[in-house]
């Protein structure tokens, strides 16, 4: 199912022109409704919620939706809150009943709705044109149906979960991360400015591309940055060791439960000058160029590295610049910058406690 996923995941454009097109295309949406509070203060969650999922409705059902579609809003919400609930200290500590039928409800729903839009999909499916990763996947079903084949792993459950997998990894992460790095800018107003003059020197007012990055090092080291502080998942997925193996100095016997520690790394003291402070220079040379560093994970690494890596980073990159290109970001009226809260609201994801920004038009 992996295997499937990431070859549909680059056929429907993941790190192409394609899709870049595409995030552009999705800014331009998000950037009217930041335009609509005119400058007073709002909080940033749910359209850029948005905006991200639309991604992934475009890779998966081969159609972005309107903010304005109860449809989509109401699927966008639902998969946001679960994210929050199954991560919830109560869930994961004490099995809290009430969380837990919480969850299964929303679980259903979900499942009935994306029910309906396969069926939508199935009616109008042409083997010869997929739109999605829903139609490659069912017609992948249907040739191996033809064949004779039974008991493949491509039956309607697997479709279910694949689904689900992709919006809950590739929801709420990417735009979490988009919200620490507005939230970021809006407490170092100093780094912001440094942020907008690269911009307005390198790009002016036309769309910001991918190609654009080698151009724009200081900008590219504030999204490393971010990633790396705000370390949204500070425990990636848990996996089970394949043989016997001594890591540092630990036997670990095969079939041991592995929970690899993400944030060990990203804030680890004997790699990052300053691990708990907001330091884009960790990424910059003495000459301002861009430099990469080995112990930025935050996508993890090996046979289970991240999927959707280099979608990922394409949408952080165009909506993060595409959104300072447009508004300067700054705490509501009569909060410091210092007032800003950092502390993370703890889900699965470590995301932003709720908090409301200005974005000031500048463009
Ligand atoms: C800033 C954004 C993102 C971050 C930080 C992130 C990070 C991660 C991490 C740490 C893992 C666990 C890797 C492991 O098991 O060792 C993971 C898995 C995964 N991610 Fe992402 N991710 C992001 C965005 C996305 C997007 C946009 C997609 C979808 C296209 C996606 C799809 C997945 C899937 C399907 C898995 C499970 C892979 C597997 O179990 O083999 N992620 N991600």
């Amino acid at each position: 199912m992996r295997r499937f996923a990431l070859t549909n995941l680059r056929d429907f454009g993941m790190g192409k022109k394609a899709s870049e097109d595409k995030i552009i295309e999705e800014c331009d949406y998000l950037i009217e409704v930041f335009k609509t509070f005119k400058g007073e203060a709002f909080d940033t969650t749910q359209p850029i919620n948005y905006a991200v999922s639309n991604m992934i409705c475009s890779i998966v059902y081969g159609s972005r939706f309107e903010y304005d579609d109860p449809e989509f809003t109401s699927l966008v919400d639902r998969t946001n809150r679960n994210i929050q609930l199954a991560g919830s200290p109560s869930v994961q500590v004490t099995v809290h009943i009430f969380i837990q039928l919480k969850l299964l409800t929303i679980f259903a729903v979900n499942q009935k709705h994306n029910l309906q839009l396969f069926s939508r999909l199935k009616e109008t499916l042409n083997p010869q044109m997929c739109r999605g990763f829903v139609d490659a996947f069912l017609v992948r079903k249907q040739n191996l149906e033809e064949s004779g084949i039974a008991n493949s792993y491509f039956h309607e459950h697997n479709l279910m979960q694949t689904v689900f997998h992709l919006f809950g990894a590739g929801t709420d992460t990417t735009a979490s991360t988009l919200r620490w790095g507005l939230l970021f800018m809006a407490k170092n107003p100093k780094i912001q400015d440094q942020v907008q003059e690269e911009l307005s020197r390198e790009i002016g007012s036309r769309n910001v591309q991918v190609e654009d990055r080698k151009n724009l090092p200081f900008t590219n080291a504030v999204i490393h940055e971010t990633q790396r502080l705000a370390s949204i998942l500070p425990i990636a997925v848990p996996h089970k060791t394949s043989q016997d193996i001594t890591f540092q100095g630990h036997f670990i016997k095969k079939g041991t439960k592995v929970f690899p520690l993400l944030t060990s790394v990203l804030h680890d003291e004997s790699e990052w000058e300053r691990p708990h402070s907001f330091y884009p220079a960790h990424f910059l040379d003495k000459d301002g160029k861009f430099v990469k560093r080995e112990a930025f994970m935050p996508f993890s690494a090996g046979h289970r590295i991240c999927p959707g890596e280099s979608l990922a980073r394409m949408e952080l990159f165009i909506f993060f610049t595409s959104l300072l290109q447009h508004f300067r970001f700054t705490p509501p009226p009569g909060v410091s910058e210092d007032e800003l809260d950092l502390t993370p609201r703890v889900g699965f994801t470590l995301s932003p406690s709720p908090h409301k920004l200005c974005a000031v038009s500048c463009m």
